[in-house]
């Protein structure tokens, strides 16, 4: 099958790439220039395990090709999927410039009967409208019809869940496009759960909703274990073997971050109020984890008199390890406010630092390495659980100028501090201080 697939973001690429090592014919779209030449030349512009061999392997094998032309690709496309951004407008709602003008591409440019698959996060009722706004500008007698069919791949894994996800949800409103979507989607050999499209267009939004709200949840038992003395590790862990909480998403820590919870939970709040719902409990994980985002903040600033002049190492700026992606990254807002309560800064991150440039305030330094890093520092903040900083030798901490750790991801275990001589705050768990580690065990 011939498929186009316009957006060569995350979403885009991923989808291009699995598509072709299933057996497909894809061309993949972008009015990046930049982007598709990288591209063209087998280079990913984003940093995703997996993804540069995969895509080399059906580059070399022409199943996979790249273009700025929007004629080329969708030329005898049997499906072409939208896969664009939908980035948060001011008032928090879903930006669908980017969907817009990709549908009317399509209806200007194609020729021949075609499935539009929909794989951008869009709210509730958008799939209709493209379908009415392609009807009322299709000019040829053309049988061009929307499915939604949403993405739940995970920045990190995103080629590991591309060939495992849970499931593929279909949203459709004939049996024609049923059978193309199950056709394409076959090999995948993943359970495909078929709807109608607007509970699809909802699945997306509620399943990161509710995944949202599990982090938020957890973050609030956090913050109330550490006033109980409790270790949130243990809770989540007790909790979690329960069959109907389940043990994922309960990872306590500074909040979450990147290009989809926060930008999802708020457009899911707006398609409430459109329909005059006030959706109380989205209201709060929303704000539990903006505060969450500047706990670290608040515990340096009950911690010390002042933070001007201290130098503060920060390890880890992505939103998650395995991603260069700082798309609303905790990082963004921690290392702003140090750096306005006169704090040095210096930042490490195994991958993320070329991005971190680009958003992070400039007045602070770019280490080379965790060492690095950690010389002379005064306090050192663990922001990302990138492996390399999980692995981290006790001792590197011990030679700081003062070893202090906030630990905004929970990386050591608190037996494995003890009498390490380093003062250890981390999220939900009791403060190892050096004088008192023996008598917490
Ligand atoms: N990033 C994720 O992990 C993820 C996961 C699931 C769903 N989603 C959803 O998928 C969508 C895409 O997300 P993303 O992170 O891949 O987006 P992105 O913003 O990183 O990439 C979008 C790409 O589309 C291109 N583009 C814009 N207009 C175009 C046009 N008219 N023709 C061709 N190309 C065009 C841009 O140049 C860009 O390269 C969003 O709706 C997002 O919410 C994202
Ligand atoms: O127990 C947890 C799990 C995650 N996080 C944080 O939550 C954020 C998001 O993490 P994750 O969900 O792993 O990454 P994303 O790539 O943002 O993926 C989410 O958003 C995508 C875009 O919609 C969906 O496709 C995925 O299913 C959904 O998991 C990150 O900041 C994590 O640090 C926690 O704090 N605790």
């Amino acid at each position: 099958m011939k498929i186009a697939v316009v957006g060569t973001g995350y979403v885009g690429l991923v989808t291009g790439v699995s598509l072709s090592e299933i057996g497909h014919q894809v061309w993949c779209i972008d009015i990046d220039t930049e982007k598709i030449e990288m591209l063209k030349k087998g280079k990913s512009p984003i940093y995703e395990p997996g993804l540069s061999e995969l895509m080399q392997k059906n580059i070399a094998q022409n199943r996979l090709t790249f273009t700025t032309k929007h004629s080329e690709g969708f030329q005898g496309a049997d499906v072409i999927y939208i896969a664009v951004g939908t980035p948060e407008n001011e008032d928090g709602s879903a930006n669908l410039t980017y969907v817009e003008d990709v549908a009317l591409k399509i209806v200007e440019l194609v020729t021949q009967d075609t499935i539009v698959v929909i794989k951008s996060t869009v709210p509730v009722g958008t799939n209709n409208r493209i379908q009415d706004l392609i009807n009322q500008h299709k000019e040829r007698d053309l049988r061009i019809e929307i499915v939604s069919n949403p993405e739940f791949l995970k920045e990190g894994t995103a080629i590991y869940d591309s060939f495992h996800g849970d499931r593929i949800v279909i949203g459709a409103s004939s049996k024609y496009a049923f059978k193309i979507l199950e056709e394409i989607n076959k090999p995948f050999g993943i359970p495909i759960f078929q709807t109608d499209i607007r509970s699809a267009e909802m699945i997306k939004y509620a399943a990161n909703a509710f995944l949202a709200t599990k982090i938020s949840f957890i973050n609030e038992i956090a913050n109330i274990c550490e006033r109980v003395e409790a270790d949130v590790e243990e809770v989540a862990r007790g909790i979690g073997m329960d069959q109907r909480i389940g043990n994922k998403f309960l990872k306590a820590g500074i909040g979450y971050g990147g290009s989809c919870f926060p930008k999802d939970t708020k457009a899911l709040l707006k398609i409430a109020g459109v329909v005059d719902y006030d959706f109380e409990l989205l209201k709060g994980v929303i704000m539990v984890n903006k505060n969450q985002q500047e706990l670290l903040l608040q515990k340096l600033n009950n911690r010390f008199d002042t933070l001007k002049d201290k130098r503060i190492a920060i390890l880890g700026l992505a939103f998650k390890p395995n991603t260069d992606d700082m798309r609303e990254a905790a990082s963004i807002v921690i290392t702003e406010e140090l750096v306005n309560q006169g704090a040095n800064v210096v930042v490490y991150d195994p991958v993320a630092m070329e991005n971190a440039k680009k958003v992070l305030v400039p007045s602070i330094k770019y280490a080379s390495s965790v060492e690095e890093a950690l010389q002379e520092a005064e306090v050192a903040l663990i922001l990302t659980e990138w492996d390399e900083i999980k692995k981290i030798d006790i001792e590197s901490f011990r030679k700081m100028k003062t070893p202090i750790v906030f630990d905004g991801r929970n990386c050591f275990d608190l037996e494995s501090l003890q009498k390490s001589g380093i003062e250890y705050h981390s999220i939900g768990r009791p403060v190892v201080k050096p004088e008192i580690a023996n008598a917490l065990f």
